[in-house]
């Protein structure tokens, strides 16, 4: 396999001589683009407000809303097979205008266009589209080839056999330098994994394995070492020249690395100062007098000295040799302006032109690449994929020792409090039952709250890049959920009704397990829920807690006559229906207990029951399937709202 860097621009040919057969997919797959793009932005603005106090102090008002424009007037044109470099200084308005490219701006912009081979942004474009981030969102318990790999599955298309796509994942771990840490686990901020360089080029990877037609990456290179940060580039020019558009923001490059890219913009606070080839870059700035103060200065350290407003002491003209020297910062300000200024009469002009003209030969999609199915993958596959990858990914979380410690313990500790019971104790067998349906309703709302949440940075990157459906997304959620979910109850229960010295029944037994699973399920759906429509952990958890209580108090064992104007809140409650049932399947309509020395009572009379009223338990249960199903959809239609 050839090393990027040594690979020629148009050796497609050669290539295919050189490489064995299966290197040839591969490469055939990650090297050429299929949909070239012409990427063009025009008069790009983007205006944000901010809201500013005047003191810090909680009884200050407010002050109006200001707006601060982060970028203004940013024009340029991509065309396949180049690779554009933004540079500029930190706050200059890069990753805002990368943002805006791949169409992922919180805001609309408040001026220009842009448009992808002629055209608006579209669903088809979005899974053109690579775009890494600045910070790289990945799964911590995944190892790199793991990671590659579920990406792999996901994004490359239907007519790539499983074991194509897992030797694609293989083959850009070796591209990207990662084969030694191939098995380690990604990391997170509580255990280490593999290290920042590694990581930014894992996100790299997810991305350059869906072979995009345009690539857009935020500071790829950003805390490497100068010979991986080189490689990288050196990769991505090897991406471009097989017909891709890339864009990349930079912070720092070294001069062999400036030299890479084709063409460049330079930015000033979200002006530019330059956009066109590299080639010309100093030639131009030499023409509006500047030039570099010493013959080997890197180029980019030149352009960023003059976007912060630095002129080298060669300066050709004396332009600025009015302005007052002492004071420095209004000196950098003129020297911007004059830069900004010197942009909008020379360099704008041209490329308005050069927009102008490629926008008179539109690039049409074929009906073919329009009418290509949506999604690359089917239904069922990412749910299958994406099922795998959660149950892997949250194992540690769901079989952790100590979740099972937990339960478990709890489980003993009320075998024992409730050892063998018996009807003739029937106020602390119903404290059992009751006991039953709070922490079976507490315990899995709490877990499933954190589900979304949790995930939500993941869920934007990936659909973003139109990676997987929604649906196929939650159902592999929910169900991966699942087997934890009722493993513990089931445990817990088993344990705790025998040694409860509940009816000794199998079917008393077995409806109670399953009544109680059904419990589980419906909590598990308003956690969801609840974490799906607030988005916020700390929300969800403070409203769960007063509807837990609410529900605790209302299911009618603490209060047994509830004034009649919040005697509704038991019909809202789980938990009550569960009490319910759970009492009705533990005693029959005929059973006695021992009220007194020598007497018998009927257990229905007992006020605890006789106020629950048992009969009707079929409407319980239905009240309980309608809990499942709606609180199940809420989650989902809230997951929509939030990922459109
Ligand atoms: N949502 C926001 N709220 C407040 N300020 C914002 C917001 N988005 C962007 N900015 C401001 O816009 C400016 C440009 O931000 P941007 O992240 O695009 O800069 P950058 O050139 O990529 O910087 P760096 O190189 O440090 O990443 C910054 O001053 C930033 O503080």
């Amino acid at each position: 396999m050839l090393p990027p860097d040594q690979v020629s621009p148009c050796a497609n040919d050669d290539f295919q001589d050189n490489q064995q057969q299966s290197n040839h997919v591969k490469l055939s797959v990650l090297h050429e683009s299929l949909h070239p793009v012409t990427l063009k932005f025009e008069d790009i603005s983007y205006t944000i407000k901010l809201e500013s106090n005047k003191g810090i102090s909680y009884f200050s008002t407010p002050q109006r809303k200001q707006n601060r424009a982060i970028l203004q007037g940013v024009t340029g044109i991509v065309h396949p097979g180049e690779f554009l470099a933004m540079l500029g200084p930190s706050g200059s308005g890069k990753t805002t205008l990368l943002t805006a490219l791949a169409e992922r701006l919180p805001g609309k912009l408040s001026t220009g266009s842009i448009t992808y081979n002629g055209q608006q942004f579209s669903s088809y474009m979005k899974r053109k589209i690579g775009f890494v981030t600045q910070d790289d969102v990945l799964y911590p318990h995944l190892t790199v080839l793991e990671t590659l790999t579920y990406a792999a599955l996901l994004r490359l298309p239907k007519k790539l056999t499983k074991q194509e796509k897992t030797e694609h994942a293989e083959f850009v771990i070796v591209e990207l330098g990662l084969t030694r840490c191939k098995n380690s686990i990604i990391g997170g901020s509580l255990f280490r994994g593999i290290s920042g360089g590694e990581r930014k080029r894992v996100s790299i990877g997810q991305e350059m394995l869906v072979n995009p037609s345009l690539l857009l990456l935020d500071e790829p290179t950003s805390g490497l070492d100068s010979t991986t940060a080189q490689r990288i580039v050196a990769t991505l020019r090897w991406l471009a020249r097989g017909g891709r558009t890339i864009v990349t923001t930079i912070h720092q490059p070294s001069s062999k690395l400036y030299r890479m890219f084709d063409k460049i913009i330079v930015l000033t606070e979200g002006c530019p100062i330059y956009c066109g080839k590299n080639s010309h870059v100093m030639e131009y700035f030499e023409s509006i007098g500047y030039v570099p103060g010493f013959d080997f200065m890197n180029p980019a350290d030149f352009l960023l000295d003059l976007a912060n407003g630095v002129s080298p002491d060669t300066r050709q003209d004396d332009l600025h040799e009015s302005l007052p020297k002492s004071d420095q910062t209004e000196n950098q300000n003129a020297t911007k302006q004059f830069l900004i200024a010197s942009y909008k009469k020379n360099i704008y002009p041209a490329l308005k032109e050069e927009i102008d003209q490629s926008f008179r030969h539109p690039i049409r999609l074929s009906s073919r690449s329009r009418d290509e199915n949506q999604w690359t993958t089917s239904w069922w596959l990412q749910f299958k994929v994406l099922l795998q990858r959660g149950l892997k990914e949250r194992k540690h979380e769901s079989y952790s020792g100590l979740r099972i410690f937990q339960v478990m313990s709890v489980s003993f500790l009320s075998g024992l409090l409730w050892w063998h019971s018996d009807t003739n104790h029937i106020m602390d067998q119903v404290g059992l039952l009751f006991f039953f349906s709070i922490f079976w309703g507490f315990f899995p709302l709490f877990s499933a709250i954190f589900a979304f949440p949790q995930e939500r940075p993941m869920l934007i990157r990936e659909r973003s890049s139109g990676m997987y459906r929604l649906s196929s997304y939650y159902f592999a959620r929910t169900v991966g959920d699942l087997p934890m979910e009722l493993i513990l109850p089931t445990i817990f229960v088993t344990v705790t009704y025998w040694m409860g010295g509940l009816k000794p029944s199998i079917i008393a037994f077995l409806l109670t397990l399953l009544i109680i699973l059904l419990n589980v399920l419906v909590a598990q759906g308003l956690g969801l829920a609840l974490g799906a429509i607030l988005m916020d952990v700390k929300q969800a958890t403070t409203l769960s807690s007063v509807l837990m209580l609410v529900f605790l108090l209302a299911s009618g064992y603490y209060i047994q006559h509830i004034p009649s104007f919040v005697a509704w809140l038991k019909y809202v409650s789980f938990s009550h229906y569960c009490y319910k049932l759970l009492v009705g399947v533990q005693y029959s309509r005929f059973e006695v207990y021992e009220c007194g020395i020598g007497e018998e009572c009927r257990v229905m009379d007992f006020p605890a029951i006789k106020c629950l009223g048992i009969d009707n338990l079929v409407l319980d249960l239905v009240a309980l399937v309608v809990m499942l199903v709606v609180f199940r959809i809420l989650a989902y239609v809230a997951l929509r709202f939030w990922h459109q």
